[in-house]
């Protein structure tokens, strides 16, 4: 009998040959996605809580549904939670940190006060995990977003408060950057927008490129940090205007030469991401992404494998583009195993990605410059059915994660040993 892992191996054997006889080198595949960094988003792990203890109302058109027990709610708690997500994850990867996880004693400052300081212990884990890390200004869950403007606000004090925190996260991401020797991407996403009709869509804009510009005026070195700037196409509570729209941003980041952020679940059902990234990268430097899945008005939903995630790491890879995007999650479910869902998710991307760097895109290619479509779209059938499964096990194989579905036997044993015991947990998971 062969053990499992001679039969992952021989599968992959008869796997790779069938690539081999599409043009398509299974090696070579592998080789490049484990230079792919994916940046797992921290606030998967608490409900977009965060460690400020102010109990303010998450806000901004933002929810999290669900109650699942073992939610970490220290900083030392999520380290370890993601410690254990990332050891079920193919790869080495980074971290997205919103600002609201810093650590900060006993005495909170306003947001408009952080500073490199209250992120050391995450740089120090960042450093002894060899993770890059990514950040983001927190202008939601808070006394002065709770009529939902920040950067666009009206009342100049208002402004003045976001536009400090916009410029202290960015010190905090060069800070990470340099310390780590990659650049954090600081992505600014605001929640500014109106429920009903504005009879002013024009004044809040233009605030709103203000604020931007005074928030990005201190040139950073890039290999320090990158500002990206995210686009919503509504939110709760924001559902007949939203300042910060696609077509503001896409404007801004290129008239600015910043990067955009793409989030997958911000556009209307109909639209899809994959189709805007080779436009936009025609403008715009480099590109942040924020794969999440768009259920019905949530953006947020755990990222499963479906054609458009396959559309998103094909666009990526066809294009010659990964190396001006930046891959990050976006999602939050407190409904299942929050360990469970980064896992589920992650391996979801990388293996798109997988999928998309075993296409035989140059036989798609000939066909399509040929002008034969039928053989085109023939393959690209086809492709859906080629044995994507035996190259992904034998991938996880290589990089010594659990193959298949045994990850979850891991995280069920975390949650027996761990998350059962934290305060808050019901006796019985
Ligand atoms: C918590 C994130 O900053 C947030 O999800 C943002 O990126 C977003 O997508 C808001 O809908
Ligand atoms: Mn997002």
């Amino acid at each position: 009998m062969p053990s499992s892992d001679q039969r992952v191996e021989q599968a992959y054997e008869l796997a790779r040959d069938l690539y081999a006889s599409l043009g398509v080198d299974a090696e070579q595949a592998m080789s490049r996605l484990r230079q792919i960094p994916i940046s797992l988003h921290c606030w998967q792990g608490d409900d977009v809580v965060g460690f400020e203890q102010s109990g303010d109302e998450l806000g901004g058109g933002l929810a999290v549904t669900g109650n699942y027990p073992g939610k970490a709610s220290t900083p030392d708690e999520l380290r370890m939670d993601l410690q254990q997500a990332y050891s079920l994850i193919p790869g080495n990867h980074r971290l997205n940190l919103h600002a609201i996880y810093g650590e900060f004693g006993d005495h909170v400052p306003d947001r408009n006060e952080i500073g490199p300081e209250h992120f050391t212990g995450w740089i120090d884990w960042a450093k002894e995990q060899q993770l890059g890390l990514d950040f983001n200004p927190t202008y939601f869950a808070h006394p002065l977003a709770a009529d939902g403007m920040t950067l666009s606000h009206p009342d100049a004090k208002m402004r003045n408060f976001w536009i400090e925190h916009g410029q202290a996260c960015r010190q905090i991401g060069a800070t990470m950057g340099a310390a780590l020797g990659t650049p954090a991407v600081t992505n600014s996403w605001i929640p500014d927008g109106m429920k009903d009709t504005p009879a002013d869509r024009k004044a809040p804009r233009e605030r709103l490129a203000d604020s931007l510009d005074a928030v990005f005026a201190e040139p950073i070195d890039p290999a320090q940090n990158l500002d990206a700037v995210e686009c919503k196409l509504f939110g709760i509570g924001s559902e007949s205007y939203v300042v910060g729209s696609h077509e503001f941003y896409l404007g801004y980041a290129i008239s600015r030469q910043k990067l955009l952020c793409l989030d997958a679940g911000h556009f209307h059902p109909t639209e899809v991401i994959s189709d805007k990234i080779s436009s936009v990268l025609t403008y715009v430097p480099e590109l942040l992404l924020h794969v999440s899945r768009g259920v019905r008005w949530d953006s947020d939903h755990v990222v499963t494998y479906n054609q458009e995630l396959y559309e998103i790491a094909a666009e990526l890879v066809r294009g010659g583009y990964l190396e001006r995007t930046h891959i990050g999650l976006d999602f939050f479910d407190a409904s299942i195993n929050r360990i469970a869902a980064w896992a589920i998710g992650t391996r979801n991307m990388i293996k798109a990605l997988l999928a998309a760097l075993l296409e035989p895109t140059a036989k798609l290619r000939e066909f399509e410059e040929q002008g034969d479509f039928t053989a085109r779209l023939a393959l690209m059938e086809e492709i859906k059915t080629l044995p994507l499964g035996p190259v992904w096990d034998y991938y996880c194989l290589q990089a010594g994660v659990p193959v298949g579905m045994d990850w979850l036997d891991q995280v069920r044993q975390y949650e027996r040993s761990t998350l059962i015991n934290r305060s808050g947990t019901p006796a019985v998971l």
